[in-house]
């Protein structure tokens, strides 16, 4: 079986300066990868291409055996959704959850009208919220909360590939711990694919099944888990780890993460 996402030879320049460099990369079905790398290495352009938001100036993307064209189908953007740091730029701060919910329910035709209610409920279920959380605004709820609605908002559609860009940054770290058991318990219960941005290698050591590291618009190391924490390839990834705090950070499912070198 082809991967879930086929990135080939993708280059994206803003003006003369190349934010991404002719980039290779694979998503094998139902893992996460994780994506590192210093400010500015060109993350967030990555996954704002996979997700259809910036075309590349070179190189395609395949979704499954899909290439993706420019003008994506309705089909095919809902297959790939992204959550942000800041909840808020998918949220209406005007809709209630209900709104919230029901409008991307009905726009991607996933239920019909007399269904959105029950599936509504469902979805902040599947996030742990209640359901009198469907009559509330964004803004009545804290930033942990904010950021399990639009994850609901994201899954609402059925995704295959759900892209999340520092989605956990901004939260306190026992809300991020929390965060991050939901992205790992969806990713079991949906069969969704994860590409998960993070500059911090404790959420990267407790969500990822493989490590890519960018610098400077290239992608300069692609390893598993265990090995991009224990034996490293590149120079700039040991430095990278040797900046973590020497205090562990992150107790998960994946285990306490205690750098090594
Ligand atoms: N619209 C734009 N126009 C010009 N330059 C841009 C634009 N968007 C991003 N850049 C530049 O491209 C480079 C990569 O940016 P990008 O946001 O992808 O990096 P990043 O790794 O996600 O950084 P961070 O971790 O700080 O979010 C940066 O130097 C940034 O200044």
């Amino acid at each position: 079986m082809e991967p879930a996402l086929q990135i080939q030879n993708v280059s994206v320049r803003y003006g003369e300066f190349t934010a991404l460099d002719h980039i290779e990369l694979n998503l094998q079905h139902h893992t996460t990868l994780g994506l590192v790398g210093e400010s500015g290495s060109g993350k967030s352009t990555l996954a704002r291409v996979i997700a259809g938001l910036i075309t590349p100036d070179e190189g395609q993307i395949l979704l499954g055996d899909q290439t993706l064209k420019k003008k994506r189908s309705r089909e095919q953007y809902k297959k790939i959704q992204m959550i942000f740091q800041n909840p808020d730029a998918s949220l209406n701060p005007k809709h209630s959850v209900r709104q919230i919910l029901a409008e991307a329910l009905l726009f991607h035709r996933i239920v019909d009208r007399s269904q959105v209610e029950k599936r509504s409920k469902e979805l902040l279920a599947r996030v742990q919220l209640e359901a009198k959380a469907l009559d509330k605004y964004p803004h009545e709820f804290s930033g942990g909360q904010r950021q399990r609605i639009a994850i609901a908002r994201a899954i609402s559609v059925e995704p295959s590939l759900l892209i999340a860009d520092e989605p956990t940054s901004a939260l306190d770290v026992s809300v991020q711990l929390s965060v991050l058991e939901l992205f790992n318990s969806l990713k079991r219960e949906l069969n969704l694919t994860l590409l998960f941005i993070s500059h911090d290698l404790g959420v990267i050591h407790a969500i990822s099944d493989t490590v890519a590291v960018m610098r400077q618009g290239q992608l300069v190391e692609i390893s598993p888990k265990e090995q991009f924490f224990t034996r490293p390839e590149t120079a700039y990834s040991r430095e990278l780890l040797s900046a973590v705090p020497k205090m562990p950070k992150l107790i998960s499912s994946g285990g306490l993460y205690e750098p090594t070198i």
